[in-house]
């Protein structure tokens, strides 16, 4: 391909990203690599090159663009050998018209902005949010120390995390192939650890997943005890299974629940749980650095509506916890109605509930708990709280 016609494919599949991102579609990656997939011509370098240009363009724009195009137009400014590639030749670009109008740059829609900053979050952090994330792997106690992988940079403040040169195929490594390293960010360990797992405890993961802290929560364990995880999206369980036997993690059950009636599922658990952990559906303005078009799909009805579920699963969670045990809260949101706001509004509904001070290797106490931020952490950004019943 051409470098102008690299061009024109960032903009079609730009266009097709925030057509998707509009209509609740398919996920950025997956439009590229469908893309890709129908045009066998694209050489290795040429998919490199424009999944950059695309993924550039996302993270430059904090509204959703217009268009592909326009998207271009903004990641092109101040850039003349890029503008001179709008040239109009065969599979480029038509050239830039007079009054022709860029994207706006920016961090995020300015709805979300104005959240953000009326949930503490300093103007100078707002960039950090849409940095490129980097590559942290977790070694996974319950098998033999892995050998030492290049480049690797130990976390020092959280065990056993680990952070690797950016573009490492972890897949490929024997270690993670044997069970012996997940790929997890560090502040998904770091909140992890809020609940204090330990071996012989009865441990619930309410919102599991692929079950990326239930694997966390089994090696804390020691692999002792009973950690059930459980979920209400199917397809996400059952990743689960596999990891835990990639990962040697015998004491895990999984236990798919029916939204709005998890309870059917759960009665044998209720007041029996030493802990359990809330990792709670949220907006994940934490984690657009990974997932940056995330911005542009957010909507005031759907942070409503996540506010909605997350009261509830924590009403579920409470019922499970024995007199003495904990709950431990957490989002990948910067959000307080999701994060300070919700944990407070719990323990305003619910009396014989108190909360537990952490000392969490990272992060800063955010109201009743604590809050991670890219900027201040260099991890995704959490807010995480520990709630005790009382005896
Ligand atoms: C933030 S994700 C969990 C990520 C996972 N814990 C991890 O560490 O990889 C939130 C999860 O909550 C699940 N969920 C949504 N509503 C739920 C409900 N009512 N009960 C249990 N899980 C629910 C979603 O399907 C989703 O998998």
């Amino acid at each position: 391909m051409t470098p102008s016609a690299r061009i024109q494919a960032a903009i079609d599949l730009l266009d097709a990203i925030t057509a998707a991102a509009r209509d609740s579609g398919a996920a950025a990656d997956t439009i590229i690599a469908k893309y890709f997939g129908q045009r066998r011509y694209a050489g290795s370098k040429d998919r490199r090159a424009v999944r950059e240009l695309v993924y550039a363009a996302i993270r430059m724009l904090g509204e959703r663009p217009e268009s592909g195009r326009a998207a271009m137009l903004a990641l092109a400014e101040g850039d003349a050998e890029m503008r001179a590639l709008f040239d109009g030749s065969a599979h480029a670009p038509a050239a830039i018209g007079a009054d022709e109008k860029a994207a706006v740059r920016g961090v995020a829609p300015a709805w979300i902005v104005k959240k953000l900053l009326a949930s503490g979050i300093a103007a100078e952090e707002l960039p950090a949010l849409i940095d490129r994330a980097p590559l942290d792997i977790r070694i996974n106690r319950l098998k033999p120390a892995p050998a030492p992988i290049e480049g690797a940079q130990e976390i020092t403040a959280v065990d056993g995390a680990w952070r690797l040169p950016s573009g490492t195929n972890v897949e490929a490594l024997e270690a993670f192939r044997e069970g012996a390293l997940e790929v997890q960010d560090a502040g998904s360990q770091i909140v992890a650890t809020a609940a204090e797992a330990s071996a012989g405890q009865r441990v619930v993961d309410l919102c599991a997943g692929a079950g990326g802290k239930t694997l966390a929560l089994a090696a804390a364990m020691g692999n002792q005890g009973v950690l059930l995880a459980t979920d209400t999206d199917r397809a996400r369980l059952s990743r689960l299974t596999p990891r835990a036997e990639r990962a040697g993690a015998t004491i895990i059950e999984t236990r798919l629940l029916n939204p709005g009636r998890e309870m059917e599922a759960l009665e044998d658990w209720a007041d029996s749980a030493d802990c359990v952990l809330v990792d709670a559906p949220c907006s994940g303005t934490g984690t657009w650095r990974r997932n940056p078009e995330a911005r542009w799909r957010l909507t005031p009805d759907r942070i409503a509506r996540l506010v909605r579920v997350q009261s509830e699963v924590m009403t579920v969670a409470a019922a499970l916890v024995k007199p003495g045990g904990t709950l431990v809260y957490i989002v990948c949101s910067l959000l307080d109605e999701e994060g300070a706001g919700q944990v407070s509004a719990f323990l305003a509904a619910n009396a014989g509930w108190t909360i537990d001070t952490l000392a969490l290797p990272a992060g800063r106490p955010h109201g009743p708990g604590v809050r991670l931020t890219p900027a201040h952490d260099a991890t995704d950004g959490f807010f995480v709280a520990r709630l005790r019943r009382a005896c």
